[in-house]
């Protein structure tokens, strides 16, 4: 099935497709929405403000056989803000679970936003990645990445770790979302569909042994 409000913009001067995706950030308070954004898409980090509301952000990904335009919606974590949320994910194909790994409360709240996306969404209508931020607070780590492997597993998502500060596994996150998403419209088989029948997908991202190429946009 085709991922939901995904456009093609048309051919380009070879056969090469372009596609606009839109993408959601959801999570806690504090656990690196905002700064894995800006890490992405700015290179960047800053001890970052609070979001208010919903920021928005837009980036190419230009693949070997396509251009991704994501649309990157970051949404407020805290609790005040939680009502409006659905508004900003209403539409998402991808949705990056945040939260942080050294605060096991932040893991345990993803769980919360995955059972609202199960009502939001139909099953295969959404890709969703759980990430794990803030990998440079290894010594402090809460959560190991074996548990939520086995949760993600569980739940047919993609797990990543990642750490917007050291600028850990950040582009591979939206990498792999670029690459289900084109799967998906190549094969016709949902992008959730396809992690299931290959589990060690999971294995091969998580690695960043992704057989996409960028390419200079
Ligand atoms: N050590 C470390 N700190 C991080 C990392 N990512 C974000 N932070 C810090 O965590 C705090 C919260 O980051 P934000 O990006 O604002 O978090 P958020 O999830 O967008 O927060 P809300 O806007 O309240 O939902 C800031 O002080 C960041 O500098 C990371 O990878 N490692």
């Amino acid at each position: 099935m085709a991922p939901r409000r995904t456009q093609r913009l048309g051919a380009g001067p070879s056969t090469e497709q372009s596609y606009i995706y839109k993408v959601v950030l959801l999570g806690s308070t504090a656990v690196g929405k905002s700064s894995i954004a800006f890490r992405y898409v700015k290179n960047d980090f800053r001890e970052s403000m609070p979001t208010v509301g919903c920021s928005f952000f837009t980036q190419l990904v230009c693949l070997e056989t396509a251009t991704i335009k994501l649309e990157i919606w970051d949404t407020a974590g805290q609790e005040k803000y939680h009502s409006v949320c659905h508004l900003y994910y209403r539409g998402a194909n991808a949705a990056l679970l945040v939260y942080d790994i050294a605060r096991k409360t932040t893991f345990t709240r993803a769980k919360l936003w995955l059972r609202e996306l199960e009502k939001e969404f139909l099953h295969d209508e959404i890709v969703i990645v759980l990430v794990g931020n803030k990998t440079d607070l290894a010594a402090q780590r809460e959560v190991t990445f074996e548990e939520a492997e086995e949760f993600a597993k569980s739940k047919s998502l993609i797990y990543m770790e990642t750490s917007a500060k050291s600028n850990h596994n950040v582009t591979e996150v939206f990498m792999a979302i670029g690459k289900f998403q084109v799967r998906s419209c190549c094969t016709g088989s949902s992008a959730r569909e396809m992690l299931r029948s290959v589990p060690a997908l999971h294995i091969k991202i998580q690695k960043c042994h992704s057989t996409l190429v960028l390419k200079n946009c």
